[in-house]
């Protein structure tokens, strides 16, 4: 304890370098009073001056030591970090497919590096080749090991992770110095903090007050003089510091720090504080249905057949009868890596007695061509050597599909279709054909999804934020709307193409409303990109993540409701001190002006309602408050302000009252309780 507050102290002195002080402008005014008042004291010292240098050089101190305690909680994080970042050698594969050992931290892009089992990963990149499980808990403190292989969507590997079994390639993807621990190190440490938008507004808003305040109190000294009162230096600045904003202008950099660590501690990175605080102004929420509002193991419960008895409802031994449903479902999803396909396959071998010894290779070896699920085209399947093609997937693109070879959709399909739909299951249409004839429907396979208890709590909590949430799915109409109805989303957008996420967010953003949006695809990174705050998952592919301005450690979607949270709180936080700090200087001013030139005006003691000791004690009260503020508050500016789901509006209105009343109440009655101690002092009284 008393470590960390000789720490912070020290930082806080290391901090008195006028040029860091100079990004807060407020502060660096009263940096240059301190100096000035100093002096003053040096040459011409009494208890008086001496303590008004005393408390300016405090003021500053405390300013300092809130942003070092804000930057402090980030430092624990970033020596764990670092210890992940432990130098490692790399196993760089040469030209000649020889390997050579170099230091980790001179592989450059494109190199490839072998990693085996027990051995940390030297950089970020790309698996090349292989498949391993990787421990990742270094950045994520996830312990559970995950997945990591090449081609697809989960190919990208961190740098300081450790592969838990098997080989890998890598190829490198970052510049030694930019990897993704380097920049969570830079992040968490607020090395690289840039001021946000809306910082950079509020200072030029505090400076031009400050601006206003020095002209205002030089002002006054003409005036004194030419009444034959010429006020002394040390006290115009005294009331300088007393009337510029030094509360919010102190607090302001730790407000930010502490936003970006709110997130942190919920393992959600910002690569800006402009997300953060765009995170605060979201109005429109975008989800994806599966995976987010669903839980996303979309499985298939049922195959339901349809047609001419050729294609029968049950068994098929011999398991080569490609008319039929089960075997058709089965063998389209051999090769289909989704959570989809392989539900399939195990439908069939498991419930459709299908012969499951078949293997994706041996087909493709006999000359079958696979076709990927793309969310492009919705279907999927396998084009087979004797020239029959298999395709399932969405029933408009198989109706597509089908209709364009000739065929027609049986009324039982689109029954079928439709009552699934209407129970927000999701249909998937399975068709063949053979060579050049019309394609035929065989049936449609269930899939079943679990929409994930809470949602509907969650998407009230957005609502009273004032919030819009619309749910965006590749599914179709029938099944969106029933599982939207469910979920309690205020709208949804059905059959949803990427290219109709992107036109969505923009439309979205045409009234200058912004937009949050989660995802984990490559699909999803230009809509990633588009929207203003874009969190992409940490298991998803490096294009979403490079995409996205937030990287969600956890992977879990539902995060965004947290991070508006922050964002919001981080924007009231803000608020509400700027309120009470300009609140408390007008307050002050009432408070030091009147007992200033009560001599000088006598009718000015009708407002000296605070009846201070004298005019020397009124100003060093008021000083001494005005630092001791700052203290007060730096556990409210960490913390941030209680915050209850509320619209924008009302959360102003109660902010207001509560902060600027307060405001003005408080130096009132701290000046008149500080000015009763100091009058104690000799010559103060
Ligand atoms: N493996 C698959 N093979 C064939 N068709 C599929 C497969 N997976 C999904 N589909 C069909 O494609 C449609 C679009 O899928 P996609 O994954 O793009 O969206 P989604 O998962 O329904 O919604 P979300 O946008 O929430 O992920 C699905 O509704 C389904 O009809
Ligand atoms: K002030
Ligand atoms: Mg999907």
């Amino acid at each position: 304890m008393t470590g960390t507050v000789l720490a912070t102290a020290g930082q806080a002195f290391a901090k008195l370098n006028p040029r860091h002080l100079w990004r807060a402008p407020v502060i660096f005014v009263v940096w240059v009073g301190s100096v000035l008042t100093t002096g003053l004291a040096a040459v011409e010292p009494s208890v008086f001056s001496w303590s008004i240098a005393f408390w300016l050089w405090a003021t500053v101190l405390f300013a300092n030591a809130a942003e070092a305690v804000a930057e402090g909680r980030g430092k624990a994080q970033a020596a764990s970090l670092r210890a992940a970042k432990r130098e490692t050698t790399a196993r760089r594969l040469r030209a000649d497919g020889e390997e050579e050992t170099v230091p980790g931290s001179e592989l450059t892009i494109g190199d490839r590096v072998v990693v085996d089992a027990g051995q940390v990963i030297p950089g970020d990149g790309e698996v090349v080749e292989g498949v391993a499980t990787v421990d990742e808990s270094a950045i994520t403190g996830e312990s559970a090991p995950v997945i990591r292989e090449s081609g697809g969507d989960r190919s990208a590997v961190t740098g300081g992770t450790t592969v838990l079994s098997d080989r890998i390639v890598v190829q490198i993807t970052t510049m030694p110095g930019e990897s993704f621990i380097d920049r969570m190190i830079a992040l968490v440490e607020g090395a690289q903090r840039q001021k946000t938008p809306n910082e950079i507004a509020l200072t030029i808003l505090l400076t031009t007050l400050t601006i206003v305040f020095l002209v205002t109190v030089m002002a006054l000294q003409p005036l004194a003089v030419y009444s034959g009162q010429a006020q002394p230096v040390v006290v115009l600045v005294a009331l300088l510091v007393c009337l510029i904003p030094t509360t919010i202008g102190a607090l302001l950099s730790a407000i930010g720090i502490a936003g970006m660590d709110r997130l942190v501690q919920r393992n959600v990175l910002a690569m800006s504080g402009r997300a953060v605080e765009a995170a605060g102004d979201v109005s429109t929420l975008l989800l994806d249905k599966t995976g987010t509002i669903t839980f996303g193991n979309r499985r298939a419960t049922e195959l339901l057949s349809v047609g001419d008895g050729s294609a029968g409802d049950g068994a098929v031994g011999d398991g080569t009868d490609v008319h039929a449903l089960p075997d058709a479902a089965y063998l389209s999803s051999l090769a289909d890596s989704t959570p989809e396909g392989k539900s399939i396959v195990d439908l069939a071998t498991t419930e459709y007695a299908v012969n499951g010894g078949r293997s994706a290779g041996v087909l493709v070896r006999d000359g079958a061509q696979f076709v990927e699920f793309s969310a492009t085209t919705r279907m999927s399947g396998v084009d087979l050597p004797d020239g029959v093609r298999i395709r399932k997937g969405a029933a408009s693109a198989l109706h597509g599909w089908v209709e364009e070879s000739g065929g027609s959709i049986p009324s039982a399909v689109r029954d079928i279709v439709d009552r699934i739909s209407a129970s927000g299951g999701t249909p998937l249409v399975v068709a063949t054909r053979h060579g050049a004839d019309p394609a035929r429907v065989l049936g449609v396979v269930h899939l079943k999804d679990v929409v994930k208890p809470g949602m509907r709590e969650r998407f009230e909590v957005l609502r009273r934020m004032g919030i819009r949430t619309v749910m965006i799915t590749g599914d179709n109409a029938l099944t969106a709307a029933a599982i939207a109805g469910e979920a309690g989303v205020d709208d949804f957008l059905a059959e949803a193409t990427p290219e109709d996420k992107l036109r969505l967010i923009r439309r979205e953003q045409e009234g200058g409303r912004l937009v949050a949006m989660t995802g984990d695809g490559t699909n999803d990174a230009p809509a990633l990109a588009q929207a203003d705050v874009g969190v992409a998952m940490n298991s998803g592919t490096s294009a979403a993540k490079e995409a996205g301005n937030m990287v969600d450690l956890d992977s879990d979607p539902t995060k965004l409701i947290e991070v508006v949270e922050i964002g919001k709180q981080l924007l009231i936080t803000r608020g509400a001190l700027t309120t009470f700090s300009i609140a408390n200087d007008i307050a002050k001013y009432f408070a030091i002006i009147p007992a200033m030139f009560v001599t000088l005006f006598p009718g000015l003691a009708a407002l000296n309602i605070m009846r201070l000791s004298s005019p020397q004690s009124a100003m060093l009260s008021a000083v001494i408050f005005n630092a001791l503020i700052i203290l007060a508050l730096i556990p409210l500016a960490l913390k941030g302000v209680h915050y209850t789901p509320a619209s924008a509006a009302a959360m102003l209105r109660r902010n207001l009252l509560v902060y600027g009343v307060g405001g003005v109440i408080a130096p009132f009655i701290g000046i008149k309780v500080i000015d009763l101690a100091v009058s104690l002092l000799p010559g103060l009284g």
